[in-house]
């Protein structure tokens, strides 16, 4: 079969590419003289596939979207102490060359801006570190995550550094605030040459994919950075990484994202996708004008808006059956906080002869409520969770057979479970214990340590 996400990514880059808004970055030459045609989009899964269309393999310069990997570095390298000491967590409202700076600590406002990036580069190994130790580092994690060896441009380099007077003063007032302790030139020159590797749409997927996953690369399924620090970048993109664009960009698209004024647009969207778009010309806030539309497009095509709610909790449960006085609960797919939550209440349905809580729900209080839930009964019902629900309920009333004995959990169809899962679970196999019913654990894969849960 053919895989049909190519396709419909080419289809996009084929109708976006009749509109393409926006000016390529003036004040870099090299830049603004970057064919503006240009148009790739490339995404990469945590499952390990890499879908693209278009000018997917063409190289063009990371820019600002390296801001997140020197910051992932400096977290990794120096501890999260020492990095907020120097640099902020909360968006700036300005524009990503202002200096943006909190008022008592002087420290820039995230890591994201300019500012904050300059700060960042300063941390990058060691106090001791060299200017080449430094940007060795940034290159160096780059290409682990993106899986290839990366390189600077040394041209778009150049034509940066002859036009860095923003950059340099940026950098000197941050030194009169000791955020820098190198010289304004060297840490300038770093990070210059840091924005100017070069990478395609593609490196930028897969880059995404590895903060998407928390931390493991898609393609080889190696841990490449603590899952603390993949959270704590993406989370920071999300607040900050449009620049002062951030919280339209959140409202519209939804997904967390970092641009790059050479026209790339790296996006993480947690444990779904990581996503690279190349289109040089930008809108005035900086952002590449058609890689703000293509996301939108993919955010509302795919439903890939971090906000949106599904309430797939309840397929957890895949369905309850009683024989005489044992009952069997079979359990599916990943259960993580919302399905594990779906067996726990399934488990609380049941007729063990101990006192059931309430579902915590007083309909009395609510009285509107009552009359949706009346009206909406039988599309609940419909529901895989109202249909769990109702398989639970009619276990729990079996009358004739007195209380359940025996309960068996039955994991054979669950493919994964998060620490989240699995100690809520194991929870609820021993209060079950408590109340006088024996677990049975059916778990071939191991997924529920036996030992953990308590259970036979
Ligand atoms: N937004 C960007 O991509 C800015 C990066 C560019 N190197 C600069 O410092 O101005």
């Amino acid at each position: 079969m053919r895989h049909p996400i190519p396709d419909y990514l080419a289809s996009l880059v084929t109708e976006l590419g009749a509109v393409n808004p926006g000016e390529t970055a003036q004040y870099i030459p090299v830049l603004a003289e970057a064919d503006p045609d240009r148009f790739g989009i490339a995404l990469a899964t945590p499952t390990g596939r890499l879908h693209f269309a278009g000018d997917a393999d063409v190289e063009f310069t990371i820019q600002s979207a390296s801001k997140p990997f020197t910051y992932a570095a400096a977290l990794v390298d120096r501890g999260f102490a020492a990095v907020d000491r120097q640099v902020g967590l909360n968006p700036s409202g300005e524009a990503f060359n202002e200096l943006s700076l909190e008022a008592e600590s002087h420290r820039p406002d995230n890591a994201m801006i300019n500012a904050g990036a300059l700060a960042v580069h300063q941390l990058l190994v060691g106090p001791e570190a060299s200017r080449k130790e430094r940007l060795d580092r940034a290159v160096e994690i780059m290409s682990l995550l993106a899986g290839r060896r990366l390189s600077v441009d040394w041209e778009t380099y150049e034509s940066e550094m002859a036009v860095s007077d923003r950059n340099l003063s940026l950098a000197h007032m941050l030194r009169s605030y000791g955020v820098l302790q190198d010289s304004a030139e060297e840490i300038v020159a770093g990070y210059v040459a840091q924005c100017a590797v070069l990478v395609t749409a593609k490196d930028l997927a897969v880059m995404g994919a590895c903060l998407a996953t928390g931390g493991i690369h898609p393609m080889t399924g190696e841990r490449m950075l603590p899952y603390i620090v993949a959270r704590r970048v993406v989370s920071v993109m999300t607040s900050s990484g449009m620049y002062d664009a951030a919280g339209q960009w959140l409202a519209d698209v939804g997904i967390p994202a970092k641009s790059g004024v050479a026209g790339g647009v790296l996006g993480a969207l947690p444990g779904r996708v990581g996503i690279g778009v190349f289109s040089p010309r930008l809108d005035e806030v900086g952002n590449s004008a058609r890689g703000v539309l293509a996301c939108r497009r993919l955010s509302e095509d795919f439903r890939l808006h971090l906000m949106d709610g599904d309430s797939l909790g309840g397929t957890a449960v895949r369905f309850v059956e009683r024989e005489g006085d044992r009952v069997f609960v079979h359990l599916q797919g990943v259960i993580r906080f919302g399905g594990a939550e779906a067996v726990l209440d399934a488990l609380t349905d049941l007729d063990t002869g101990a006192e059931k809580p309430g579902t915590g729900w007083d309909a009395a209080v609510y009285p509107r409520w009552q009359e949706a839930a009346a009206d909406s009964a039988a599309l609940a019902a419909a529901t895989s969770g109202g249909a769990v629900h109702e398989a639970a309920a009619v276990a729990a009333r079996d009358e004739n057979d007195g209380p359940i004995r025996t309960v068996v959990l039955n994991l054979t169809r669950v493919d994964r479970i998060d620490d989240v899962g699995r100690r809520l679970i194991a929870e609820g196999v021993r209060r079950l214990q408590a109340d006088g019913v024996r677990v049975e654990v059916e778990d071939p894969e191991r997924i529920l340590p036996l030992e953990e849960a308590g259970a036979h």
